[in-house]
């Protein structure tokens, strides 16, 4: 009977908050391949929708690999929800309060939605009781329920993608890093998704990479702006528009204060 008034309480109600920020960076460095594509990274997250913009190769993905504890720094200091990434730890406790969406991310196409995400629910220890429900709730926050018993094979691309966001945010993480999460969704998932994230970021720390200023405007509480493997901007959206002028490039004010900040750079 007990178990029945259980409900699943985010992990960030429960942890022990013995950390300032979920993500802290002092002159960060990381390599990708032989470069180092993160350069000197400073930066401090607490809860909220941060998004990750900046051009093509400015080290977004290798920063988000990062601080999903794939990548190792080679200089600076990093810690994720108060862990030190830099040190030679056990990183699965820390791994376990994370969820991550890759940019590519590997599925199982034979594996249906509700298998594919209960799987991930137990890699990331989710207690056995919980995880039915669990996933239930994630498959329907990015609104896939009537495609839960669906082979991965047989969605489309838009789909596999709110598939792997319901796998990050599954065993609902103190920390959701998502790698162009909105890639490939159609308007109206778009729109649901944003809803979502505004959602999320009352109590959790959300870093989103994207290409799409609108995303950012209409989603976001915070803009980190990466350009050559630094931050060269963080503050609110309405901060990041206030440094653009009219002779600035962009259709729209956000779009020219990126242009205004990144000069011929993007
Ligand atoms: N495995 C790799 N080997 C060599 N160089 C790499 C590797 N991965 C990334 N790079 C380089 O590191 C830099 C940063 O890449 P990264 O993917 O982090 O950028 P990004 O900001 O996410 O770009 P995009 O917006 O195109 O996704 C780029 O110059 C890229 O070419």
């Amino acid at each position: 009977m007990e178990e029945d008034i259980v409900r699943a309480v985010p992990a960030a109600e429960v942890a022990p908050t013995k950390y300032a920020w979920q993500v802290r960076a002092e002159g960060l460095r990381v390599r990708a391949g032989r470069r180092v594509a993160v350069d000197g990274v400073d930066l401090r997250l607490g809860c909220g929708v941060h998004g990750l913009l900046g051009p093509n190769g400015a080290g977004k993905t290798t920063l988000i690999r990062c601080l999903a504890s794939v990548l190792r720094p080679v200089g600076g200091e990093v810690e994720v929800l108060g862990e030190p990434l830099t040190g030679r730890g056990d990183l699965r406790a820390v791994r376990r309060r994370l969820g991550y969406l890759p940019q590519d991310f590997g599925h199982y196409k034979r594996f249906t939605v509700r298998e594919f995400v209960e799987y991930m629910a137990w890699l990331k220890e989710v207690p056995g009781r919980e995880v039915a429900g669990a996933v239930q709730r994630a498959v329907e926050r990015v609104g896939l329920a009537d495609r839960a018993d669906d082979r991965l094979r047989s969605l489309s691309g838009g789909m596999v993608r709110r598939a792997g966001i319901a796998q990050a945010i599954v065993n609902d993480p103190e920390l959701l890093l998502l790698d162009e999460p909105t890639a490939g969704l159609d308007p109206g998932q778009r729109v649901r998704f944003r809803e979502l994230l505004h959602e999320l970021g009352t109590d959790t720390c959300v870093v989103v990479s994207t290409h799409l200023v609108e995303d950012v405007a209409a989603a976001c509480s915070d803009v980190v702006l990466v350009a050559a493997g630094r931050v060269v901007f963080q503050g609110t959206p309405a901060e990041l528009a206030a440094e653009g002028g009219p002779d600035d490039v962009g259709d729209s004010p956000i779009e020219r204060g990126y242009s205004a900040l990144l000069g011929g750079a993007w």
